[in-house]
């Protein structure tokens, strides 16, 4: 610690707490320990009766918090993310646009596996709105060695520079097959494409045509070429996924498709959902519970899609682990455990 005078302080790093008494109505730190003193705050402090203070005295190669902070954020930040504080040492990476959080986690680790250092997130591929908190990062002493923060750096260089990044959500097209003899033949009336609307307008795509077709596996490959090849980026096959005899939704898009990702997912409700691409275009077969649940595998997966990505059958799997909505009164995804 060293002792200066206030007009000699803007810059400096304060030593402790410096305590403002208002009689009956403030009493508690007005300035921080390891606050940088401004220029603006020399008056401010003297009104306190603050002429002289304590500084703490930064050795070579010793970073104050805010600026650690500072170099870590930019470590770690990838395409759209803007940075908010250093306030109380600590920055904030958050979304500059609605899209799939993608963490790196491995890199994130090794980040915080060096001593003193937190970078804490939330679970990668959550689908997050404009504005969102994303990230948070701060040391934990007051100052740390320069050596440290270089460390992170290395790090995110390593990473490209992409430990956090955010993919926008593309407003594509989507076409929708409704399958089923009974909503074919007017027997009961349709409750799958309004789901299906709701989600189009929601994820901020469009809807280029909707098709019904009984459960016949000719029929519904045909229906599905024929909105791809009207200009579908995605075609979302409604009903006729499970076991029952009449169930030929998967045989329909097998056939449709160059490659099955996978025929089921660990993920409940919304297990027996197939994913498939014929080309770069997304099939889904959707199962029956989207009509009466919110939110099923399709919500995890169909921002992903929209996002860019072309997943794998490792994606799908790795949905097991987290991938048990926990059926809330009220449903409040994507901020909750399912499918994180
Ligand atoms: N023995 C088994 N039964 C079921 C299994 C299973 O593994 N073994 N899985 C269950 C799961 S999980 C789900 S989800 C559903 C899957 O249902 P499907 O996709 O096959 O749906 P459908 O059989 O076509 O229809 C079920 C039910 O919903 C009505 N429905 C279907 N489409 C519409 C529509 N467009 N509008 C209104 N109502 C619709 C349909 O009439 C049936 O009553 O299977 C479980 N069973
Ligand atoms: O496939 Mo069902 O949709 O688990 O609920």
């Amino acid at each position: 610690m060293k002792k200066v005078r206030i007009e000699d302080a803007a810059g400096l790093v304060l030593a402790h707490d410096l305590t403002k008494i208002i009689p009956g109505e403030f009493k508690g730190p007005a300035f921080k320990k390891g606050y940088v003193i401004k220029k603006e705050d020399v008056e401010i402090l003297k009104d306190m009766g603050k002429y002289h203070i304590y500084v703490l005295e930064l050795n070579k190669g010793d970073i104050h918090e805010n600026e650690a902070a500072e170099r870590i954020a930019r470590a770690i930040a990838g395409d759209n993310i803007y940075f908010s504080g250093p306030s109380e040492g600590k920055i904030e990476l958050k979304a500059k646009k609605r899209g799939i959080v993608k963490i790196n986690v491995e890199g994130l680790n090794k980040i915080n596996e060096i001593d003193d250092i937190v970078v804490a997130t939330i679970h990668t591929n959550t689908l997050v709105g404009e504005g969102q908190n994303l990230a948070a990062t701060r040391i934990i002493p007051l100052v740390i060695k320069d050596e440290k923060i270089k460390k992170v750096e290395e790090l995110g260089r390593e990473y490209y520079n992409n430990i956090i990044t955010v993919k926008a959500l593309k407003p594509l097209r989507i076409g929708v097959v409704v399958v089923g003899t009974e909503v074919y033949e007017g027997r009961i009336k349709d409750k799958f494409l309004p789901v299906m609307e709701e989600k189009i307008k929601r994820y901020g795509c469009s809807l280029i045509g909707t098709k019904y077709s009984p459960d016949d596996t000719k029929l519904i490959e045909n229906k599905i070429k024929s909105l791809i090849e009207k200009g579908a980026d995605i075609v979302l096959t409604c009903g006729g996924m499970s076991v029952d005899a009449d169930d030929v939704t998967p045989q329909a898009i097998r056939n449709a498709a160059d490659r099955v990702v996978s025929y089921g997912i660990p993920a409940i409700p919304g297990n027996m959902l197939m994913l498939a691409y014929r080309g770069k275009i997304a099939i889904f077969g959707i199962p029956g519970s989207a009509i009466y649940v919110k939110n099923t595998s399709l919500d995890l997966l169909l921002p992903r899609v929209l996002a860019g990505e072309t997943l794998t059958r490792k994606d799908m799997i790795s949905y097991g682990h987290g991938g048990l909505c926990p059926g809330c009164k009220v449903c409040v995804f994507p901020d909750c455990p399912f499918g994180k």
